[in-house]
């Protein structure tokens, strides 16, 4: 795994979803499949799109008691794909599930990380609808080192956050960043945003990135813009 944008298929059909997919003529993009998508179309959208050959991050953030995220972990770990993802929130005992779950008896597994504080969440949310009287980014900290303690192998966090999560829990432990706009980007239900030349220079391993896009008038130049800015 390296450097990569990681453009967020968030469809309601397999139909909509190929068109897109099919723009893209010259590249093979990293995707997401999330949960819009997936209980649209089900398992058979992933295997269709790994057949044509793109690296894939289910994000179905589960997030339920450890033995439930176990069993579903178990029945994900069939499907081939790189990534897959909980919420932190569960705690380190339902991460350390998710993980027993998605091994497969040969030991082989997709990545894991979790999901620390969703980037549509700011300071004042934190505070008065989730009661957590800390400061956003010593909270993603928190659950970052959990995450890393329980052998996940990184987080999803905003690129804001990105370069402390590295200091904290290694350079290998992977920061996947949504929350992210260009300059002249609207930024919609998203807090904690940057372009993709700051997620670049904050650290960030994956930038994740929908509907600068896939709303574009030219998703394959948008697509291009964010790899210029945030590979080279
Ligand atoms: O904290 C999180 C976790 C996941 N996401 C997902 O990323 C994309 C972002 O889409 P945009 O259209 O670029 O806002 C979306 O699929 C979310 O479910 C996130 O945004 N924040």
């Amino acid at each position: 795994m390296g450097k990569d944008v990681i453009v967020a298929l968030d469809f309601d059909s397999k139909e909509k979803t190929l068109a897109f997919l099919d723009r893209f003529t010259e590249e093979k993009p990293f995707v997401k499949i999330g949960m819009e998508l997936f209980y649209a179309e089900g398992p058979s959208i992933v295997r269709e799109i790994r057949a044509r050959g793109h690296k894939i991050f289910l994000d179905l953030k589960l997030h339920d008691i450890p033995n439930t995220v176990k069993k579903a972990m178990a029945a994900l770990s069939a499907l081939d794909v790189d990534l897959v993802n909980v919420h932190a929130a569960g705690t380190g005992a339902m991460m350390s599930a998710a993980l027993a779950g998605l091994t497969r008896p040969d030991g082989t597994r997709p990545l894991l990380i979790a999901v620390t504080q969703l980037t549509s969440t700011d300071q004042d949310m934190l505070e008065k609808e989730l009661w957590i009287e800390k400061p956003i980014a010593e909270v993603v900290m928190h659950y970052a080192e959990i995450a890393s303690i329980v052998g996940l192998d990184g987080v999803v966090c905003s690129p804001l956050e990105a370069g402390a999560v590295h200091e904290r829990c290694g350079k290998n432990f992977l920061t996947v960043t949504p929350g992210v706009r260009f300059a002249d980007g609207d930024v919609g239900d998203q807090k904690r945003v940057t372009t993709p030349a700051k997620a670049k220079e904050l650290g960030s391993d994956y930038i994740v990135v929908g509907r600068p896009i896939t709303q574009a008038e030219d998703p394959v130049a948008a697509y291009r813009r964010c790899v210029a800015e945030f590979v080279g």
